[in-house]
């Protein structure tokens, strides 16, 4: 069973069409990536699936079930969480207040019936407080857990990032650009997290990502936009072969050399 099934998805901003009847599917624990030249449309793409743009043409499906219409918060959970590329973290919060806070919305008991129920908010917190510190061992945050995130490398802020969306268990999980800025060895630990939380966590992976030595190392399947336009889906090999991808990207190097 498809996890996510994308169906002629357009979407326009006044006369830009960042998304032009976009089609595919993502099976239910594979890596997809999206990728293509700057301005393509991926980012648009991921704000679709989380619920922050609403398409203006289309359909799309999270197991099996239509979600154009629910807000993002109903989208999380059902199952569907997201890391961003301009990290989203409060940076005076330390690691752990900030993957405690990231879980806010997976909470039922509110003030009110934390008060009545007293039992089950208590319940709630503990398995809360387990998620946490299990995302704490599984991104090896352990030794800075109470540091405030502002004053760590960019590297790791994008990590708690990652770690965000991970404590919330979810199905599927979004990540936008996850390693830019990083360094080969913290790119390298990155990778290893995606390949895990896919292997072991059982989640489908979604990710845009600039470096394609990792795309195609990580991917099961890519999807290829440009200009807002599906110009190329399939296995990393059939992506490497496909003539519209190649002359898009090519045409970006000699874009980049004229500028
Ligand atoms: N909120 C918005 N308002 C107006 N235009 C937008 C908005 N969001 C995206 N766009 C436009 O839609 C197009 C696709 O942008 P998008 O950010 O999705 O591309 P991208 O492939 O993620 O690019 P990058 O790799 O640079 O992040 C661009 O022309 C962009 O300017």
């Amino acid at each position: 069973m498809p996890a996510l099934e994308v169906e002629n998805v357009s979407l326009q901003f006044g006369g830009v069409k960042a998304l032009v009847d976009v089609t595919y599917h993502i099976e239910k624990g594979e890596i997809f990536s999206l990728i293509g030249p700057n301005g393509a449309g991926k980012t648009s793409m991921l704000n679709c699936i989380s619920g922050l743009y609403s398409p203006s043409q289309g359909s799309i499906k999270f197991m099996g079930k239509d979600i154009i219409n629910m807000k993002p918060h109903k989208r999380t959970n059902l199952g569907i969480s997201r890391a961003f590329q301009n990290i989203a973290l409060f940076s005076q919060m330390s690691v752990l207040d900030n993957l405690k806070l990231g879980r806010h919305t997976k909470m039922k008991s509110g003030l009110l019936s934390g008060g009545f129920y007293w039992g089950a908010a208590q319940k709630e917190e503990v398995a809360h407080r387990k998620a946490v510190e299990e995302v704490i061992d599984f991104l090896e945050l352990k030794d800075i857990r109470h540091t405030p995130v502002g004053r760590l490398p960019y590297g790791l802020q994008k990590r708690v990032e990652v770690g965000r969306a991970l404590a919330l268990q979810p199905e599927l999980i979004l990540l936008d650009e996850p390693m830019a800025g990083m360094n080969s060895s913290e790119k390298q630990d990155m990778a290893r997290f995606i390949l895990d939380m896919n292997a072991l966590q059982d989640m489908t992976v979604v990710l845009i990502e600039h470096d394609m030595g990792v795309v195609m190392d990580l991917s099961d399947h890519i999807a290829v936009l440009d200009f807002g336009k599906l110009i190329g889906f399939g296995t990393p090999e059939e992506i490497k072969e496909n003539e519209a991808v190649i002359s898009a990207y090519l045409g970006e190097e000699e874009d980049e050399e004229v500028s």
